[in-house]
């Protein structure tokens, strides 16, 4: 009896990110996960195999589904980790299953809850600054991380309630989080980072440590300059009042905290899968377009990921 009375969840799109998730969710929630063959035929079979800072074993009890008529009814709360380039499709796909539901998003970039709005009333955004990676087929690996889980109000009457049950469910998991009260500021704020180490890493196939280098300690202060440019015309509020101050804590913080590990981006192009540069750096331009701020360094380095992306030999 005790099983029925556990929250039930669907991650939406479990790679990394969302298989992590379901590993310690399941500890406290009945988890689902929307996750291709590959990964759903080796759960099935042994368990997922977790390892890293959130504890190292194997899994049972995370639900593979491949399809949405999978999905029984019940679902209580909707978790996207799929790459914002899937965002679309993959609530096109589930669209049934998520309309009227809680949907939250953990993704990086900007403009996944916008999406996710069209699909649901209720949004919750988020982020997390955690490292994970996929070692295999139901296999993945939990390194590095620099700060808390942070989830928000998005959008829809109902949004500050799922968004208190949500937090519950997470930290009741042993997952670090906390609430915040601007979470489009929030996911701003999150993009910093990305925007700063994951197209260099992608390009230079280095581990996010390389952002501190001597050579490219300039290139990182322009793509974040740049940012807080844009992020200012958009009325963003940033955590940092200049671009040098959160360079100080991007170099003292974040990059030692990531230094010996790869980001989402260089797995994309290594694998050869889109990448979310025009959730990030490309975004940056978009809207530097639009209020008349030049954006050359983010220009060039989105130019570069496109170009490494579209021609293998290049990546
Ligand atoms: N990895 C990290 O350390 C972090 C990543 N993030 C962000 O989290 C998000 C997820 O990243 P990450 O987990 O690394 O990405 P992954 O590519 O590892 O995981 C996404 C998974 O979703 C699958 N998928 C896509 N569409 C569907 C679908 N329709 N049905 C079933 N499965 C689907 C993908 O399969 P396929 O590849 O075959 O399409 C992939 O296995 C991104 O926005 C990323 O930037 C945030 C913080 C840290
Ligand atoms: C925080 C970081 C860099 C962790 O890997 C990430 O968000 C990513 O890989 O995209």
């Amino acid at each position: 009896m005790e099983s029925l009375q556990r929250p039930v969840l669907l991650i939406l799109g479990a790679g990394a990110v969302g298989l992590s998730l379901a590993g310690k969710l399941s500890g406290t929630a009945r988890v689902y996960v929307a996750c291709r063959p590959a990964h759903a035929d080796a759960i099935r079979e042994q368990g997922l195999a977790i390892e890293g800072i959130w504890g190292n074993g194997t899994v049972d009890g995370i639900i593979c589904v491949t399809d949405s008529w999978e999905v029984p009814a019940g679902v209580e709360f909707v978790i996207v980790t799929a790459k914002g380039t899937d965002t679309r499709a993959i609530c096109e796909e589930y669209a049934e299953v998520i309309r009227g539901l809680p949907v939250a998003s953990l993704q990086n970039g900007i403009g996944n809850e916008e999406i996710i709005a069209e699909y649901t009333d209720t949004v919750v955004g988020g982020t997390v600054t955690t490292n994970f990676s996929v070692v295999g087929p139901g296999h993945v690996r939990v390194r590095s991380e620099s700060a808390p889980m942070q989830l928000g109000v998005w959008s829809g009457d109902g949004a500050a309630a799922a968004l208190d049950r949500l937090i519950g469910i997470v930290r009741a998991a042993g997952i670090p989080v906390e609430a915040s009260d601007d979470i489009r500021a929030g996911k701003w704020t999150k993009a910093l980072l990305n925007i700063a180490v994951n197209p260099l890493s992608a390009l230079l196939r280095a581990p996010v440590g390389a952002a501190a280098d001597d050579d490219l300690r300039e290139i990182v202060a322009g793509l974040i300059r740049e940012t807080f440019a844009v992020a200012g015309a958009e009325g963003v509020r940033l955590p940092w009042t200049t671009a040098d101050d959160y360079l100080e804590h991007l170099f003292c913080v974040q990059v030692p905290d990531f230094a010996a590990v790869y980001p989402s981006m260089y797995y994309d192009l290594r694998l050869g899968r889109r990448t979310e540069i025009d959730l990030l750096n490309g975004y940056i331009v978009r809207l530097g377009e639009r209020h008349g701020i030049e954006t050359p360094y983010n220009r060039c380095i989105a130019g570069l990921i496109r170009y490494a992306g579209a021609h293998p030999d290049a990546r």
